[in-house]
């Protein structure tokens, strides 16, 4: 792959998210310096800080950015004066939701990985999770988080959730093939025992099933599946699932890597894909210098992949590994030599870069890294 020049619109968003994408730029700027490529941010506003300028969490410009950019990295939205205001009559996560659909982002993809540095960090025994690499396909576009919402006439409330055999079926076939690409085992999470849109879901997926022989096929109820998880990840190649069992999973499935500040994701649809951490916006965290940017710094290595640029996010994953080796971690992995998001986000751009000879990089080693910039 030769040099490439790319746009990335960047939605830093609320809480963390600033502080996060700050550091993932710093590393694809260290990315852009090693390899030569260029690129080139945008900034634009969504969620409580779109609201706060505009009144809208997704305002068009905002939108038109991100319809004309290469790829789009997120950090995360939400504010906790939207949450704790249940009749509020706008939502920073209106802005999400919109912006997923008006992208066409069907598909999240959450890599769910058992670092072995960590074993010690997840409160899950170390032998039950050594070793997990699961990828889970989570729907993006549809569901009940999409479906028709409201009040009646006598006070109840409801949220519908409807899928149709085309929404299912293309996120099925990206599962499908991503499973031959790997061990060749999905596994369908649903609840087709009480939903009927499950059972839709079980049915295209039993319709595909002999398109792609060399995938085993297995089914799980959700409720089941949460212990699985947990129980015995390994179990686990390619999950696929709907929108809402997937956002509840993949967050279980953050503590077999040890920290929700370690899984990135990548959606990805019908235009340009999107970048993000799986976390949210981390209110009592930000400005704290206290959140981990790894999920975010990965996300980056994600879009990176989807650039074809290969070898420049192997990069990144073994600056990531190198971080996680040496300790170089956020209060929730490392307690007793606490670094600051700054402090994780520069030790792996440094790597990336390759500034192993600066001598700001060795004195930052010396000082165990207290002053890195
Ligand atoms: N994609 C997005 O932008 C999302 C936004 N949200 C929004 O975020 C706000 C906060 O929601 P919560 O339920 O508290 O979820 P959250 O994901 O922001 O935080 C939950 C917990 O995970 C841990 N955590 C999250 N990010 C971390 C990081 N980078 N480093 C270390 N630890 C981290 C913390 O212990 C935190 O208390 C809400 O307004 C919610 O709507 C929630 C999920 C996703
Ligand atoms: C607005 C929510 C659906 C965000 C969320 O929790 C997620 O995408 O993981
Ligand atoms: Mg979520």
């Amino acid at each position: 792959m030769g040099v490439l020049s790319k746009k990335i619109t960047v939605l830093a968003g609320d809480g963390i998210g600033p502080e996060v994408c700050r550091e993932a730029l710093k590393v694809l700027d260290a990315v852009a310096e090693r390899f030569g490529h260029e690129f080139e941010y945008d900034h634009q506003l969504m969620g409580a800080c779109a609201i706060d300028a505009t009144g809208n969490p997704l305002p068009d410009a905002t939108l038109q950015a991100c319809y004309h950019a290469d790829a789009v990295l997120l950090g995360a939205i939400g504010d906790p004066k939207y949450d704790n205001d249940p009749s509020a009559p706008v939502r920073p996560e209106q802005g999400l939701l919109r912006l997923r659909k008006s992208l066409g982002l069907f598909a999240n993809i959450r890599p769910v990985t058992a670092y072995d540095v960590l074993l010690d960090h997840s409160p899950l025994r170390a032998e039950r999770i050594q070793g997990t690499d699961m990828l889970i396909f989570r729907e993006l576009t549809g569901g009940i988080y999409f479906g028709q919402k409201g009040r009646t006439e006598d006070g109840s409330a409801y949220d519908h959730c409807t899928y149709s055999r085309e929404e299912i079926e293309r996120i099925a076939r990206l599962a499908f093939q991503a499973a031959e690409t790997r061990r060749g085992h999905l596994t369908l999470v649903d609840k087709a025992n009480v939903l009927e849109t499950s059972r839709l879901w079980r049915e295209v997926v039993q319709q595909l099933a002999p398109e792609y022989p060399a995938v085993q096929v297995d089914y799980l109820f959700v409720d089941n599946a949460a212990m699985q998880v947990i129980l015995n990840p390994k179990q686990f190649d390619v999950i696929l699932t709907e929108n809402m069992f997937g956002d509840i999973i993949s967050d279980e499935a953050s503590v077999i890597a040890g920290s929700l500040g370690l899984l990135p994701s990548a959606s990805v649809g019908s235009s340009v894909a999107l970048f993000e951490p799986i976390h949210g916006s981390y209110p009592q965290a930000a400005g704290k210098g206290i959140a981990n940017p790894i999920a975010t710094i990965l996300s980056v290595a994600m879009l990176l992949e989807h650039f074809g640029l290969l070898q420049e996010a192997d990069t990144v994953r073994a600056a990531v590994q190198k971080a996680l080796h040496d300790g170089v971690l956020t209060p929730e992995l490392n307690a007793d030599q606490p670094h600051t998001t700054e402090q994780v986000g520069s030790y792996i751009a440094f790597q990336v870069a390759e500034r192993l000879e600066s001598p700001l990089y060795r004195e930052n080693i010396e000082v165990g890294l207290s002053t890195i910039i």
